[in-house]
């Protein structure tokens, strides 16, 4: 996929315009404070996250920043500053070095395949953590002229600082902006509360990576010592293999967080001093490469698990019309028929042969078949309801299998299928049409003579008295 951010633009309103520079300036302003309010007395702050977020909106918004969004993240950023005492003069140098970050980085993930953005190739990583060195080395850069002005010291350790301070606050917080789900595309596909996921579902041990986590980091805390840093990395790669790539992202943004914060607030005792500036750089480089490992196996995971849906769904699907193929049919017939939710109620099965077919072929060529039995296919799936699955057996040859119907609700699909057939109007790719019917049997068997194989043969001996009888029409089995 090639798509940009600012291909998929859709014509907003400056209603919407005003409405989302008002979120970027609110959620500046609020991650501002969360900023200023865990600084260390006396030091900028042990986890910034402001940047990291607004390059995440940004982001996923979907369509390029204007000047209202830039005019509101500086009000944001200055406005936090002032409410925390801070003087303008230091406002705007801070945010002098806040926005190159953020305006290089979308710059870089802008440009980004969808699949890469949202972390979903086997080889997203990579170019996920190019894009945070380029940010990073924005904000470095800035801070090279901004650090000595405001803190003191060399133009080097600002560099130093400002990079190191972004690098571990973009590799926590961006993924989880990055793979988060569409929440208006989540309600919209889950309307019916009968689509929502249950949590019936959901065992014991399904909680157990999340377990692990927290207990590796209560011992991090109870133990102490430098290694208790890690004791989490194995407990969060059990999380990356189990959970979705975004719970897996949130867990690692959680655990750079909690080791930065426990650190600066002496909660977590790792018998060594991080006060000394070149400390804090190493902890938070080290913390971002720590990070980096459950992100690329959850990364890798969902890719790979994609991949796999699709290659099951190729050996089950027919590549003309969409429906199963012979083998998905079956399989998937075998498993309905022995489910207990079609305990003692009826079956009913189809078998449809659309009419003269070898004609078509000999008038139409073979692609004027493929369509119409392209056509077939979809006009067939109208005339059915969601449970009910629908099979090409190979060539012209289509079954149905209705769970739940009897034999006369079974013979009214069948005719309906039959009439709309014989009603819909084929029109080729060269503007020719044509007009086919379909020959049905059907047959139906309480749910005790489950067994596919024998009602596909009921009905098949019904189809041929159907074709026998004239075509077009639909027989039941005897
Ligand atoms: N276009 C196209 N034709 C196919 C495909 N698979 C099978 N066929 C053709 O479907 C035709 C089936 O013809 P027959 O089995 O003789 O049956 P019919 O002409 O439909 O006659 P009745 O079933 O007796 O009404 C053959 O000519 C096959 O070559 C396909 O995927 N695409």
């Amino acid at each position: 996929m090639t798509d940009t951010l600012a291909a998929r633009d859709a014509q907003p309103t400056s209603g919407d315009k005003f409405r989302d520079a008002l979120l970027v300036g609110a959620a500046v302003y609020l991650c501002s404070i969360f900023g200023i309010l865990t600084s260390p007395p006396g030091d900028l702050a042990a986890y910034w996250p402001t940047n990291a977020v607004l390059l995440g909106i940004l982001i996923r918004r979907g369509r390029p920043p204007n000047w209202l969004d830039w005019i509101s993240a500086f009000a944001g950023y200055l406005v936090s500053d002032l409410v925390m005492a801070h003087s303008v003069f230091k406002g705007v140098l801070l945010i002098s070095t806040n926005l190159p970050g953020v305006i290089a980085g979308y710059l870089i993930f802008s440009r980004m395949p969808e699949s890469y953005r949202t972390l979903r190739h086997p080889r997203a990583m990579p170019r996920f953590v190019l894009g945070v060195l380029g940010a990073s080395t924005a904000a470095g850069t800035s801070g090279i002229f901004v650090h000595p002005v405001l803190f003191g010291g060399s133009h080097a350790y600002g560099f130093a600082f400002w990079f190191c301070t972004e690098l571990v606050s973009y590799m926590g917080i961006l993924p989880v902006l990055l793979t988060m789900p569409d929440v208006r595309r989540w309600l919209k596909d889950h309307r019916r509360r009968a689509d929502w996921p249950s949590w019936k579902h959901w065992r014991l041990d399904h909680f157990a990576p999340l377990l692990a986590f927290a207990v590796s980091l209560g011992l991090g805390v109870h133990w102490g010592g430098p290694g208790a840093i890690l004791y989490a990395v194995p407990a969060m790669l059990w999380c990356a293999l189990t959970y979705s790539l975004f719970a897996t992202a949130g867990i690692t943004l959680f655990f750079c967080m909690w080791t930065l914060l426990s650190i600066a607030t002496g909660l977590l005792q790792i018998g060594a001093s991080v006060e000394s500036p070149l400390a804090v750089m190493s902890l938070r480089v080290g913390l971002s490469l720590t990070a980096l490992a459950p992100l690329t196996v959850a990364s890798v995971m969902v890719a790979r698990n994609e991949l796999l849906e699709r290659l099951q769904h190729a050996a089950s699907h027919d590549f003309l019309t969409h429906v199963l193929n012979r083998s998905g049919f079956l399989t998937q017939a075998e498993e309905l028929l022995a489910s207990p939710q079609l305990l003692r109620r009826p079956v009913a099965v189809l078998m449809m042969d659309i009419d003269y077919f070898k004609k078509v072929n000999d008038t139409y060529g073979h692609d004027g078949g493929d369509q119409v039995l392209t056509t077939f296919a979809a006009v067939a799936q109208t005339c059915l309801r969601s449970g009910d699955l629908l099979g090409r057996l190979g060539g012209e040859e289509f079954a149905v299998l209705l769970p739940g119907c009897s034999a006369p609700d079974a013979q009214v699909i069948a005719q309906r299928i039959c009439d709309a057939f014989a009603a819909h109007t084929v029109t080729l790719d060269d503007g020719r049409q044509l007009r086919n019917t379909v020959s049905i049997g059907a047959c139906c068997a309480p749910r005790i003579e489950n067994d596919i194989a024998a009602m596909l043969s009921a009905a098949d001996a019904a189809l041929y008295r159907a074709k026998e009888s004239g075509r077009n029409r639909v027989e039941l089995a005897s």
